[in-house]
């Protein structure tokens, strides 16, 4: 598996309970799946796994930077999926998903869902000075306005955004690819850790599927937006391989600083996990300095060529999103995917 780091993504199925062939029975005749901009190969893998092809439309930009969207087939009464990460650059990959709803609804579609592996402005979720936005918030309301019927999200920061949405919203994991790469490695005397207090759930789900690992946390503050400091670490990580997981990397502040703690406290290897690999300036240079034995993400977002390093190892989550949306599709249950 190390010969695909920092080049090609990973698919894995194991702990997942996807069911390959059970695309050969599916009735897509009334599915149809297309694909925004912000992340096509993610889109392609899904539409591979479903044995179809991404619908057919046009998209291109305007003399004045303005969008144009049209839908190449008729969709009328179809179950329309929309792929579209809401990740760099947010604002025209939003703005890119919303026209496309809107181009569904009033091609008479019967049923829209957006799938949204990747949910921007998942952080600004709610007020935490005065006369703030809480743009989470805002980003639903323009979704469900512009027409969707049903989300599909992927690890959003923080739970209560399902809530947000008065439409259903089915919310899956990525762990089940992260635990199965881990799991392969073979890892010996693993620590989870949350890099701060808001991952500890996630950090704590993912330490009992790692046979009931110890768990610790860091005692990260931060004194302003994009800045995180680290206090100390809750718990023994001395001699021990420390896997910290987060929901995203953005500029590896987080991550990175963590990593340097927990060596410092003596831990002997210090892997990196999360979904989302955000990856703003200056994410790679602080990833790539040797502190990380290797630096675990999922393609929920795109990442360029330029950006990849030695330690790099992208999953795919593909196969999840192509078995939930046929599950979806066919009233079948999601929850029972990650039991
Ligand atoms: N996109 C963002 N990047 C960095 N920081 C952000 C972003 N959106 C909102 N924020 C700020 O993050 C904190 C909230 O973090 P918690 O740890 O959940 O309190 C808040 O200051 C937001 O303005
Ligand atoms: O790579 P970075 O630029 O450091 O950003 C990524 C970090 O920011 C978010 O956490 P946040 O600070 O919002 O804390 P929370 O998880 O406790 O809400 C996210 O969950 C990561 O931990």
């Amino acid at each position: 598996m190390n010969a695909h780091r920092g080049s090609a993504v990973l698919s894995s199925a194991t702990t997942l309970k996807v069911q390959p062939a059970a695309t050969a029975l599916i009735d897509n005749s009334r599915l149809r799946l297309f694909s925004g901009s912000a992340n096509v190969p993610l889109s392609q893998e899904v539409a591979r796994y479903l044995g179809m092809d991404l619908g057919p439309m046009i998209r291109k930009r305007f003399a004045d930077g303005e969008l144009y969207i049209q839908i190449q087939e008729s969709i009328r009464g179809c179950d329309v999926y929309l792929i579209q990460p809401c990740c760099h650059p947010v604002n025209d990959n939003l703005m890119e998903l919303l026209i496309m709803i809107d181009a569904c609804r009033r091609a008479s579609a019967r049923q829209v869902t957006a799938v949204i592996p990747y949910y921007g402005y998942a952080r600004a979720d709610r007020k935490t000075a005065g006369r703030e936005s809480i743009t989470a918030k805002l980003v639903a309301n323009l979704i469900t306005q512009a027409g969707a019927n049903r989300i599909l999200a992927m690890d959003l920061h923080s739970a209560q955004i399902q809530g947000y949405f008065d439409i259903p919203l089915d919310h899956i994991y990525g762990s089940p690819v992260v635990l199965d790469y881990l799991v392969s490695k073979q890892l010996s005397d693993i620590v989870v850790v949350s890099p701060d207090v808001g991952g500890v759930a996630r950090a704590r789900a993912l330490a009992k599927k790692l046979d009931d690992a110890p768990l610790a946390i860091i005692d990260k503050r931060r004194q302003a937006h994009n800045v995180a400091e680290v206090l100390n670490v809750i718990g023994d990580v001395k001699g021990k391989t420390a896997v910290l997981v987060d929901d995203m990397i953005d500029t590896a502040g987080t991550i990175s600083a963590g990593a340097r703690l927990l060596r410092e406290e003596g831990a002997s290897h210090v892997y990196a996990c999360a979904t989302h690999a955000v990856f703003s300036p200056p994410a790679i240079e602080r990833l790539s300095t040797g502190l990380f034995e290797e630096v675990i993400v999922t393609n929920t977002i795109p990442i360029a060529e330029s950006d990849r390093f030695p330690q790099l190892v992208m999953l795919s989550v593909a196969n999840m999103l192509g078995e939930t949306i046929w599950r979806i599709h066919e009233d079948s249950s999601v929850s029972s995917m990650f039991r």
